[in-house]
Order: structure tokens, then sequence, then C-alpha cells
């Protein structure tokens, strides 16, 4: 990782929580001592969490934000939250086209890049999420999958571009407790940051996501366009996201 970015360590709650428990892990994450690192670190939770977590975290170092977005600002979208919504709440991140938004909510590479462009202009930060399926891994297509998800979010401009993070999530590595080896996701990231090139490609912050843990961030993380990880399982044990963002 380059002197100029900074390292990002984003957890994912999924739709895991409820109030007591998310009590005692926001807690936990800030009583932890942290004045030795200079990692940024956030939650994604969910929506009726959101409140609790900005209450929670406000005045504090971590960073919190939402799982998905609406494309419209308002309207009669029944069971949309809106980017100004968001917002409302203090919200700095917000995750889109997660894999299993794309697969099980039949989200586009289009839609994902309406929803980068609506977050921006809320705003908010879009962590945009890429990745390959094992079968489009094993016929090679790693690389090309991902440039095609990319392609309509690189379309918005490299002005917008700069604004977002990017989060490579192989599909065959979320939940599965098979990582990415470092070479592999390294290989990746910097095919993305080619992908983004001109102007500031090197400031753009690419996470990986799939099975992160402590044991295997530090690897990780010596890659040199790795600059964090979008963390899932782990970031429900106070312990073990501290443990990965140390
Ligand atoms: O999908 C993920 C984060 O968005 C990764 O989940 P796991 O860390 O549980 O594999």
């Amino acid at each position: 990782m380059t002197a100029t970015r900074t390292r990002l360590v984003l957890g994912n709650w999924k739709m895991h929580g409820n109030l007591a428990d998310n009590t005692k892990l926001l807690n936990a994450l800030l009583a932890a001592p942290r004045a030795a690192t200079t990692t940024q670190m956030g939650v994604c939770v969910p929506f009726p969490y959101l409140a609790q977590t900005a209450l929670a975290l406000s005045g504090s170092s971590i960073a919190w934000g939402a799982q998905d977005i609406s494309v419209h600002a308002q309207g009669a979208y029944t069971g949309e939250v809106s980017g100004g919504m968001l917002k409302d709440f203090s919200c700095h991140y917000v995750l889109v086209g997660h894999s299993e938004r794309r697969a099980m909510h039949a989200e586009s590479d289009q839609l994902v890049s309406d929803k980068a462009r609506a977050a921006l202009t809320a705003g908010l930060t879009p962590v945009v999420c890429v990745g390959e399926s094992l079968a489009e891994r094993d016929a090679g297509q790693a690389v090309s999958v991902i440039t095609r998800q990319l392609a309509p979010v690189l379309a918005l401009g490299s002005e917008a571009v700069l604004k977002m993070v990017i989060a490579y999530e192989p599909v065959w590595a979320i939940g599965t407790g098979r990582t990415a080896t470092p070479e592999q996701a390294q290989e990746v990231h910097a095919a993305i940051r080619a992908a983004l090139k001109g102007a500031g490609a090197e400031q753009v912050q690419i996470l990986y996501g799939g099975s992160v843990k402590a044991a295997n961030a530090a690897s990780l993380f010596a890659m040199p366009d790795i600059d964090g990880a979008l963390v899932g399982g782990a970031s429900l044990v106070a312990e073990d996201f501290l443990a990965i963002a140390a």
C-alpha cells in the first residue's frame, strides 16, 4: 500500500444483530485503545440500527454506514431507503452491489452504478463491491468479470470514482472460510487499479473481502494494492474485528 492511501477496515454486519447485542459490540469497539493505529474503521449496519449506531459512535473515530441505497431520492418506492435518509443518520459509507444483492435481488451492473451515483449525490461514500463466482474463476474469467462489473461505474467519470471505495469480494470466498490467497487477491486488485486508470487511481482505496480473519489479514494487507478489508462474519465479534484492524 502506498503512503497516500489510508488503510480501511469496514464491517458488514449483513442481516445480523439486535439492539442488545449491538450495544455490546459497539461499546466493545469504542472501548478498545486505537491510538497506535492509523487504520480507519467503520461498520455497515442494517437500516433499523442506523439510529442506534449513530448515537453510539457519534464523536468517535469509527464511521458507520448502510448496506444498500435506493437510486431514487424520494417518492412512491415502498421499502426503499434514500441517500438523503442515510445522510440524516450521518452515514459515511454505503455498500452497493454486494454479491448477495447481485445474486438474490438481481442487481445489474448498471443498477449498481446508479446506486453509486445516488450515494455520491447524497454526499455518501459508496463502497462498490465486485467479485467473480467460483465457476467464473475456474474458467479464467475473474478479471474479465470484474472489468465488466466496473464498466458502468467507471463511466460515471474519474471525479466520481475518486470519491468511491472499491471492494473485491470473490463470491467463493464469502462466508466459506476459503480466503483468496494474498497473491490471488493482489492480482485482481492490481487489475482493478489498472482499470481505474487516469489521474487519481493511486488514491482509491481497494478493499478485499471474503473470509478475512485476524489470522490472514496481515498477509493480505502486505500486498501493494490491498488497502484494507470488508469483513463479514468476523465483524460481529469485537475482538476479531479489532484484531483485523490492529
Ligand atoms: O461478504 C463479506 C463482506 O461484505 C465477507 O463476508 P465474510 O467475511 O463472512 O466471508
